[in-house]
């Protein structure tokens, strides 16, 4: 039985990928440059919920040469475990499960507020490539992900950190399949938008690095409370 059901939930999960996929604009508004640094946030959205459990204090968002995305935060970390309900890692499942939570409950998502927390899902099915890692017990782990969360790296230690270090690292390349208009990240954008953050989460450090060029820029952002 164990078998069919999980096959039953592998096509579950495809299908969700793929209805992100085939109306992105329902999920992040916008496939214009409003709906890529939408990307931004949703993934970043989950860093600051770790920073508002009192559990993380430093957020460093780095846009990469290539136009892709790291969120590192030092929280926790997504758990490293297996997810009771799906039977795969839990990071897995929180970037393969489309959870239909919301912000009004079920389909009808609020998408100008953000997805509070359940749109790492939609990040992977929109972004050509998705990484994350995670540092816990002294281990680094890793789970990743290709065109739109389809070709998945299943859960594996790749490296070791700091026994005492916790936290999370978030990598996505938006896909140019989907945001055809562009794929370059605004560093103003960004910026505004993180300082703001920084101003709504009093003693949250947030520091934004471009790596895009020769000379990188870096800028932080803390306002204390
Ligand atoms: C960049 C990024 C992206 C996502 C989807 C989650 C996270 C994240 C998630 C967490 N922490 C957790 O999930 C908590 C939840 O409670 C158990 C311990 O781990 N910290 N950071 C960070």
């Amino acid at each position: 039985m164990k078998e069919n059901t999980y096959n039953d939930d592998d096509i579950k999960v495809l299908k969700g990928l793929e209805a992100v996929r085939k109306r992105p604009g329902m999920y992040i508004g916008s496939t214009s440059s409003r709906g890529l640094h939408h990307l931004v946030w949703e993934i970043v959205d989950n860093s600051i919920d770790e920073a508002l459990a009192g559990f993380s204090d430093i957020i460093r968002v780095f846009i990469n040469k290539n136009n892709s995305i790291t969120v590192v935060d030092n929280g926790r970390g997504i758990p490293t475990g297996i997810h009771p309900k799906t039977g795969v890692s839990t990071i897995e499942t929180v970037f393969t499960v489309l959870h239909a939570g919301g912000k009004f409950g079920g389909g009808g998502y609020k998408v100008s507020g953000g997805l509070h927390g359940v749109g790492a899902s939609v990040v992977n099915a929109l972004s050509s490539f998705l990484e994350v890692k995670v540092c816990q017990n002294g281990f680094i782990y890793s789970v990743t992900f290709k065109n739109g969360g389809k070709d998945i790296e299943k859960l594996n230690v790749v490296g070791e950190c700091d026994v005492e270090q916790t936290g999370t690292s978030v990598t996505f390349k938006p896909d140019p399949e989907i945001f055809t208009e562009t794929t370059e990240f605004d560093y103003d954008i960004l910026k505004t938008r993180l300082r703001e953050l920084a101003f709504l989460n009093k003693n949250l450090k947030i520091i934004l690095t471009d790596d895009r060029k020769e000379e990188k820029v870096q800028e932080e952002f803390l306002y204390e409370g």
